[in-house]
């Protein structure tokens, strides 16, 4: 197949849905997101005893559960440091001493906020305009309050650093940080495409080139990560934006996390979570080669292989293991999901002798040319129908916007000053 008959493919399939479908499949998305995952199991559920703990204990880290993103219809995050115990402390060195501040400061008056793109659990993500370059930028907005109570204040300055750490053309770019009293904020690319996911929905599954593409680019994207030991842990197709040309871009760092051995925060989203995860047992990159079989799996199916709309019944179906592979998947891509999502970490593809490249040269994946695709020289299968041109925002559902926004309050007390002074 020539990528000009993938993109049809694709295309044919996403007119053959119609919106009321469309409505009818986020529906579905909305009920299956919004199960009892804000708690974490419980200490005596089979999957989930015995706790530890990886961050250093800051003030406001004691995660007992936090979920991301309950009102956009999304499958939701999760984030839980189980029952403290004591361990020593992980000592993360690789890129102590790159450079993660932002030379000269942004301020929320350097940008125009136009629309809302998309919406958390700590709050917006903007688009805006620069008042100094015309640009377009994304402005990720995260209210401190809720930061702290639902205690990610050490993932968010995580994602702060991590997101400046990585460069890379398959990762979306920020540009700078700043704070107020009440709200965090992060300047990044605006990425026209929308979400990887909204296009899955769309087609139900992609064909397999189709898949083969976005699954290629994701893997130099991990494989750059995990290079600078940074764990992504929240690979899924919602966390994929598509730019102007359909090339990915990884988005959304609130749980990657820079770890050199192993580690051992329960986080992530359930149906990609793995089963060392969710085990509590310590773990390592791996779990994103997991996530990265299931990722290939949905694509290729349209749903995820461990699905139940309990979050606890999908952590069991994870621990079971057992997979109903349909027919239609051939042998190749059987072989390769299999040594993905395999419970054994001394059997799963990317943890083996040969680390990434055992991915890189496996039969599924024989005809990328990977350094082409690096360049992103390589023709993409899907070309988001972007008619406005930059900052067109055809590709994003409509958010109600905010009347009162609290953005750009200084001045008065701020007491959560001193938790995140690197933004
Ligand atoms: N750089 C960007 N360009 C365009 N849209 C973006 C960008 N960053 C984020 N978005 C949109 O905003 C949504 C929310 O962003 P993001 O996932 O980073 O926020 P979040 O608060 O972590 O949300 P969640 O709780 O769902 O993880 C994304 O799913 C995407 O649709």
């Amino acid at each position: 197949m020539t990528s000009m008959e993938h993109s049809e493919s694709v295309l044919q399939s996403l007119n053959d849905v119609s919106l009321d479908e469309l409505a009818r499949r986020q529906q579905e998305r909305n009920i299956y997101a919004g199960m009892e995952v804000d708690k974490p199991p419980s200490q005596n559920s089979p999957s989930l005893s015995n706790g530890g703990k990886e961050e250093s204990p800051g003030p406001n880290n004691n995660s007992e559960g936090a979920s991301r993103d309950q009102s956009s219809g999304q499958r939701q995050q999760y984030s839980a440091d189980p029952a403290p115990q004591s361990r020593p402390a992980v000592k993360s060195t690789k890129n102590a001493n790159r450079d993660t501040t932002t030379k000269g400061k942004y301020k929320l008056n350097d940008f125009q906020i136009l629309r809302t793109l998309g919406t958390g659990s700590f709050g917006r993500v903007h688009l805006t305009r620069s008042i100094h370059n015309g640009r377009f930028y994304a402005m990720k907005t995260l209210k401190k309050e809720r930061v702290v109570t639902m205690k990610q204040v050490e993932h968010t300055n995580d994602e702060r650093r991590m997101l400046k750490l990585a460069q890379h053309p398959f990762i979306i770019r920020m540009w700078g940080t700043f704070q107020d009293c009440n709200n965090l904020f992060m300047i990044m690319d605006y990425i026209e495409g929308g979400e990887l996911f909204s296009l899955l929905r769309k087609s139900q599954r992609f064909p397999t080139p189709v898949a083969k593409f976005y699954a290629a680019e994701v893997f130099l994207a991990i494989e750059y990560l995990h290079g600078l030991d940074i764990i992504y842990r929240d690979l899924k197709p919602e966390n994929i934006l598509l730019d102007k040309n359909g090339h990915i871009k990884l988005t959304d760092f609130g749980f990657a996390k820079e770890v050199s051995d192993v580690t051992y925060t329960l986080c992530g989203t359930p149906d990609y979570i793995a089963p060392e995860v969710v085990a509590t047992k310590p773990y390592n990159k791996s779990v994103d080669w997991w996530s990265f079989g299931i990722l290939i799996f949905e694509m290729l199916t349209g749903y995820t292989p461990f699905y139940d709309p309990t979050p606890m019944k999908t952590y069991e179906n994870i621990l079971n293991g057992t997979i109903n592979y349909p027919d239609y998947l051939p042998p190749d891509i059987l072989d390769l999901l299999q040594k993905f999502i395999v419970k054994d970490l001394t059997q799963r593809l990317g943890n083996l002798q040969d680390g990434s490249d055992g991915i890189k040269y496996h039969p599924w994946f024989k005809e990328v040319i990977w350094e082409r695709l690096l360049a992103r020289d390589i023709e993409t299968p899907y070309e988001p129908p972007i008619t406005s041109g930059v900052g067109d925002t055809s590709q994003f559902d409509r958010y109600p916007e905010d009347k009162d926004l609290d953005y750009g309050i200084s001045g008065v007390e701020d007491p959560y000053r001193d938790m995140f002074i690197d933004f």
